[in-house]
């Protein structure tokens, strides 16, 4: 094998080459920026080490502005951006001009396949608008019943654990097991077992992902920064290196992964064979495409594959993706701290149920109508993006423009940014989500009401104008899946019990990782955890 040579040439030429090829290269030097620490790893090493998320950005972004440059690894200019009208320019006005940071590729890749999380240009347009239609307003009400079905488990589980008086649960230890098992039914009518209990090996192979992983050492962030920056040919060699214990993971995870994807394609075609219509779920979808001979309606096996492994990433575990449990779990914290939201919320459910005679379960048209409820859900996501930034690079040269102008390094005002071809740009999602400009005085404080005050501001996103699910193209397809389950979830429960912290108070932190965790400040080492002391109401 000719790993010592392939190590050394990526060691030591990719990082001599890069060095040669930047300081030729046109760079943000107009732009102002913090002084870099390290000429090796700029401010990447400092991003990933900050205690709490956030910690240097807002400063970073008080001081300069909404755009300015700061230092990647190998001495490399990168834009960092949290102006509004910047955002919506590279997301959501300039189609694939902008694609995904080659790195975030590269992941994507060896741990899902060519899913739609890691594919590029044409072949993302292809599967995006082949998977759209499983993700349409229509096709996600249908999944109602589901979430609904697995919150009541839920209720009845907390209930069976209160009948000696009120509790703290860490709520960690019950929500993620809830959305998986909602998330394999859903999307691939697969039961994980996993709130009951039930071992499964899927299951456990994507809990155990990245129990290997060691992203915060400066030796591995110079080898992402090497590998992203590196020449294809090179890329493709680093593959006949002898694999870590990680991507011997994520490797077991595809295989199963794929195993079970082409298990339920098959059933789910022997079904249909016969009835007139392929359903319009993902597995209907994908089906569909599996058999398609037209190029631009079809998916060739592996990306079909791909294609379970990706959404059951992006809707429960998390690498670079973020999960509806996370959300969920940031919500019951602010209300447990906010009882009189809690109180707001039922009185709109109570109010709809009175409307609509309606003791039973709830329509999605119930929860759209409750403005609290949404208002609630759209401050959390402000507050809480659990992927704080999302990294992009500029196909061509481009220039961007910004709502809020800076001032340069020689002290002019401007109001765009031209970029080079290649630029690698950071959109940060939670500073542009707490922008004073945008959000007012109280932005870093939770103000649920503020989405109903009526604004003008730049459009971003999907949804509240928060930019947690980022926006355009790539924008996440599973957005209006994470909502529903998110209202369905949080009105069963509230419903059920009345939520508060835990008597000796809580001091939690967001935690920084590749995503956002909570933790206990001080009590860092006991991992993430949300204790939530829960009453049951019916005790009343
Ligand atoms: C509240 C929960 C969720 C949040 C906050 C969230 C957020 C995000 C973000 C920030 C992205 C990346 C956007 C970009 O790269 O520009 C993304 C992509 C994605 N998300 Fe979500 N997501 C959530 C739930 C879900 C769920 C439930 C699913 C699937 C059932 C899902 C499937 C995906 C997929 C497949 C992508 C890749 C889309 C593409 O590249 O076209 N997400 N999500």
């Amino acid at each position: 094998m000719i790993t010592f040579p392939l190590y050394a040439l990526i060691a030591a030429g990719v990082p001599l080459l890069l060095l040669l090829v930047r300081s030729r290269r046109r760079s943000l030097k107009f732009l102002q920026g913090p002084p870099s620490p390290s000429t090796l790893l700029g401010h990447e090493y400092a991003l990933l080490s900050e205690a709490e998320d956030g910690d240097l950005e807002f400063g970073w972004f008080e001081r300069y502005g909404t755009a300015f440059k700061a230092k990647a690894c190998f001495n490399e200019d990168v834009l960092m951006v949290a102006d509004p009208l910047a955002l919506q320019h590279i997301f959501q006005k300039t189609g694939y001009r902008y694609r995904k940071a080659r790195e975030v590729e590269l992941q994507g890749l060896q741990i899902n396949g060519p899913g739609l999380f890691a594919a590029q240009g044409e072949t993302h347009q292809r599967q995006r608008k082949l998977l759209n239609p499983a993700f349409s307003a229509l096709q996600i009400q249908n999944l109602c019943p589901i979430f609904q079905n697995s919150a009541n488990t839920l209720a009845r589980k907390w209930k069976d654990g209160l009948k000696l008086g009120p509790k703290v649960f860490d709520v960690l230890e019950w929500l993620p097991n809830m959305a998986l098992d909602a998330l394999g039914e859903s999307i691939f009518e697969y039961d994980f077992g996993a709130l009951e209990d039930r071992h499964n090996e899927l299951a456990t192979l994507v809990g155990e992902l990245f129990v290997d992983s060691h992203f915060l050492t400066p030796g591995v962030l110079l080898y992402i920064a090497a590998i992203r920056a590196a020449p294809e040919f090179l890329v493709k060699l680093s593959q006949y290196l002898p694999p870590t214990k990680e991507q011997v993971r994520w490797k077991n995870w595809r295989t199963k992964a794929y195993a079970t994807a082409e298990a339920m394609y098959e059933k789910r075609m022997r079904e249909a064979r016969g009835s007139a219509e392929m359903e319009n779920d993902v597995l209907g979808v994908v089906c569909r495409a599996l058999e398609s001979s037209n190029p631009e309606k079809m998916m060739h096996p592996e990306e079909a594959f791909a294609q379970l492994a990706t959404m059951i990433m992006a809707g429960h575990e998390t690498t670079a993706l973020t999960s509806v449990e996370d959300l969920m779990t940031w919500i019951i914290h602010e209300l447990s701290r906010h009882p009189e939201d809690q109180h707001r919320i039922l009185e709109e459910v109570k109010r709809r149920r009175e409307e609509t005679r309606n003791e039973g379960e709830l329509t999605p048209q119930d929860y759209n109508s409750m403005c609290y409820l949404g208002a609630v859900i759209k401050e959390a996501l402000r507050l809480y993006p659990i992927l704080s930034t999302i990294p992009v690079e500029a196909e061509v040269d481009d220039v961007i423009p910004l709502e809020y102008p800076v001032v340069s390094s020689s002290g002019h005002v401007i109001h765009e940014v031209p970029v080079a071809k290649n630029q690698r740009v950071i959109a940060s999602v939670d500073v542009y989500n707490r922008l004073k400009e945008v959000w007012g005085e109280d932005a870093h404080e939770w103000r649920p009401a503020r989405f109903l005050e009526t604004k003008t501001q730049t459009t971003l996103g999907a949804y509240g104008n928060v930019f947690t699910f980022g926006g355009g193209a790539r924008m996440c397809i599973g957005w209006r899946f994470g909502i529903l389950e998110v209202q369905a979830v949080i009105v069963t429960l509230l419903e059920a019990f009345e939520l508060s912290l835990p008597k000796e108070g809580l001091d939690i932190m967001r935690a920084k990782g590749i995503i956002m965790r909570p933790v206990i400040r001080d009590r860092l080492h006991e991992g993430q955890q949300m204790p939530i002391l829960i009453k049951n109401r019916d005790a009343d």
